[in-house]
């Protein structure tokens, strides 16, 4: 058996013209995974609707973000490949759930190295069907069509791995050190029908009080719950009084219920409840992206400034530093040494 490592995360558009922000936003949107509508309605929605009037605003705001080797997201994801490939023996590729480098080109190098064991590493420390789902059927999918002989290993979401949080902490140590007045665990939302659409019980999740709260088989394909549960662990390990930090939701598209708070009303909110510094993590990224340098660096500063708040600290994500790649290289070895099922 020879065994290989593919990287998995969302993707970016190839470049922050409107046409290709168009295409990306278009096969993204039509992943019945993210927007799980009836297809015909989904159709309507994306072609009519979101990718002719929301494309030429995202390209906007990438062109915010985009640096001279490319989007944020993907240069990121290259370096960690490079980092991890000196830490261990084994090919390492990378490919996008959404556009370029695609998940089949990745697949596609690990076979031309002789690999017929892959493992995928989905870039996400939770699981929701529009993030971890999704990448793991893409791929699989993509196996089915191209490789069908090629065996697939998965690692589980990580949200609650000591390591995991060490790394995101030890990225907030000079934010932390200001002790600001609050702390804010800001999370992509999804729509809350996700969270009841994997609870796998079908009663559990958002239909009882405190449900997230409360030890429950469901919560292995909760969202919410891993959120909640990577922040309290956070929360705890720095050294956080209750009433010193929360927990939000970020990112919500359409007029469906989202998650809630949602971080823009918190940001907005906070100043008049006294908070006027303020240290935002954004521990469902683990790499800095739109959402967090555009969406919580720029906007959320100038929404919690304007609201009369005067320091603000964004926490940068795991990125490329060395716990990040220590706990890759861990995921690897504990593949390895079999602590993985196939
Ligand atoms: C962290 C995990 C993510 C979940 C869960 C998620 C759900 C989700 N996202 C959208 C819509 C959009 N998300 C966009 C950008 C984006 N989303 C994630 C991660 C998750 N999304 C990342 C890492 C990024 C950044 C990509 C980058 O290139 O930097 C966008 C595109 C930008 C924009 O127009 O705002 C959209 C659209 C939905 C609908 C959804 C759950 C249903
Ligand atoms: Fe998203
Ligand atoms: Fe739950």
């Amino acid at each position: 058996m020879s065994k290989g490592v593919l990287l998995v995360n969302l993707g970016s558009p190839d470049s922050t013209e409107t046409g290709d922000v168009r295409r990306y936003l278009r096969e993204f949107l039509s992943d019945p995974r993210v927007l799980d509508i009836n297809p015909i309605q989904r159709s309507a929605l994306v072609n009519l609707i979101i990718a002719p009037t929301r494309a030429p605003k995202s390209a906007e705001a990438y062109k915010e973000v985009w640096t001279e080797q490319g989007s944020p997201l993907i240069v990121t994801t290259y370096r960690v490949r490079d980092l991890l490939r000196e830490r261990i023996d084994l090919p390492v590729e990378v490919g996008m759930r959404y556009g370029n480098p695609s998940a089949e080109s990745g697949i596609r190098a690990l076979m031309a190295q002789g690999v017929t064991e892959l493992f995928l590493i989905p870039l996400y420390p939770h699981y929701a069907m529009s993030s971890y789902e999704t990448a793991v059927a893409k791929v699989q999918d993509t196996m089915d069509a191209i490789a069908p002989k090629l065996r697939l290993v998965v690692q589980p979401p990580f949200y609650n791995d000591p390591q995991y949080i060490d790394a995101v902490l030890e990225r907030a140590k000079d934010a932390l050190a200001k002790n600001p007045d609050h702390v804010l665990f800001s999370f992509h939302g999804i729509p809350e029908r996700q969270v009841k659409a994997t609870d796998p019980s079908g009663c559990f999740c958002l239909r009882m009080e405190n449900c997230c709260e409360t030890r429950h088989p469901a919560h292995s394909f909760c969202y919410r719950h891993q959120c909640f549960t990577t922040a309290k662990m956070l929360a705890a390990k720095a050294g956080l009084e209750r009433d010193q930090w929360s927990v939000s939701f970020q990112s919500r598209l359409g007029r469906d219920p989202w998650l809630k708070p949602y971080t823009d009303f918190v940001l907005e909110e906070l100043p008049s409840k006294g908070v006027k510094s303020i240290a935002v993590f954004s521990p469902a990224f683990v790499a800095d992206c739109l959402e967090t340098i555009e969406e919580l660096g720029m906007e959320g500063k100038e929404e919690f400034i304007k609201a009369g708040g005067k320091d603000y600290d964004l926490v940068p994500c795991l990125n490329d530093s060395t716990l990040w790649i220590d706990l890759l290289e861990r995921f690897v070895t504990d593949y390895l040494d079999g602590k993985l099922a196939a």
